[in-house]
């Protein structure tokens, strides 16, 4: 029997990896495998998504619909190969994946027989969807055209009527895919693991581009984005850290990072930090976590990610570094 795939999809920071720390948390009983691919080059999510007991395969530096597409087909079939006794693999797709050719890839000859595409669920920020620019709403759309559900997340950053016209305008672009409204990406198991997901299969582009008449690369779509990832052993200063990263973000799309801040009674703590557009949240992880460095990953459009100013900036938050 084919193993069933459900692959969540959406743009930076729409709650992807916040619906797999919950469904590994609670798995409902199913022995679950996670593929978890970040653009860039330092696995955040795969570092946040520790709690369950699933196995979790990760992907970076990188895009799974284009340009590590092979790296994501190997790394199914080293799942199918380690744990025969699967029920599902659910797979992460990065914030800027497309969706059409990760569908491809997922129903391609290579994996045929042995998977099984049963859901694409997407996920849209509904507060930050309205702000983003040309480039980022082009990519979002795509990711929706392609869903088969589409999981209105933050539905607690928005209003009722907000809400509405997001529904509206969504159901314009892709009219046959379930839309639901949601808080932390919440969403019943029967939902996500029931065959209702795939029930009408939508027509695939299966075109070279994207619709609009032009010939793209495959990877082209990543170009307008760049990331730049740090990481640094030392612990850091916190007031200055958080003031580090209140500038830095302003020109970002997304940023996120598991941070080691020394404390004023010498106890190191790990910080989760979190950037999607405008907000930004800080979440001390819990004692005990493992947090040997501090990774940090940013991304941004064109000029809005500057590594030299960005790795100067961070220097200074080293702990005991004069201010
Ligand atoms: N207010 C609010 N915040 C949310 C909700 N869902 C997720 N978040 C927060 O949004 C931020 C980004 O969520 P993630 O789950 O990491 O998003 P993602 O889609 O995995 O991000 P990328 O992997 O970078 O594309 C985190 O700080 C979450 O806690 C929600 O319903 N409401």
């Amino acid at each position: 029997m084919p193993v069933p795939v459900t692959v969540l999809t959406g743009f930076l920071g729409a709650g992807k990896t916040t619906l797999l720390r919950a469904l590994l948390r609670d798995p409902g009983g199913l022995k679950i495998a996670v593929l978890v691919n970040d653009f860039g080059e330092i696995n955040i999510d795969a570092a946040l998504v520790v709690e369950g007991q699933a196995d979790s395969l990760t992907l970076s530096n990188g895009c799974v619909c284009c340009t590590i597409q092979t790296e994501l087909v190997e790394a199914i079939e080293k799942l199918l190969r380690d744990r025969p006794d699967l029920d599902r693999i659910v797979i992460e797709a990065s914030g800027v994946s497309r969706s059409l050719p990760l569908t491809d890839l997922v129903e391609s000859e290579a994996l045929a027989g042995r998977i099984r595409l049963d859901g694409m669920f997407c996920l849209v920020d509904a507060a930050g969807f309205p702000e983003l620019d040309f480039a980022a709403t082009e990519l979002a759309l795509d990711q929706i055209t392609g869903a088969d559900v589409i999981l209105l997340n933050k539905a607690d950053l928005v209003t009722e009527a907000e809400m509405a016209a997001l529904k509206s305008r969504l159901s314009g672009v892709q009219g046959s895919a379930r839309m639901l409204p949601c808080v932390a990406a919440e969403l019943p198991h029967e939902l996500l693991f029931g065959s209702v997901a795939r029930a009408a299969p939508h027509p695939h582009d299966h075109g070279p581009g994207c619709g609009c008449g032009h010939h793209h690369a495959p990877e082209e779509h990543l170009s307008a984005f760049t990331s730049w990832s740090w990481r640094s052993t030392e612990p850091l200063d916190e007031a200055r850290l958080r003031r580090t990263l209140r500038d830095i973000g302003r020109g970002l799309l997304r940023a996120k990072g598991v941070l080691r801040v020394a404390r004023v009674d010498g106890r190191i703590a790990a910080l989760e930090y979190q950037q999607v557009g405008r907000r930004a949240r800080w979440t001390e992880l819990p004692p005990g976590t493992e947090a040997t460095e501090s990774l940090l990953v940013t991304i941004g459009l064109g000029d809005g990610v500057d590594p030299e100013r960005f790795s100067a900036l961070l220097e200074t938050c080293r702990d005991g570094v004069a201010a």
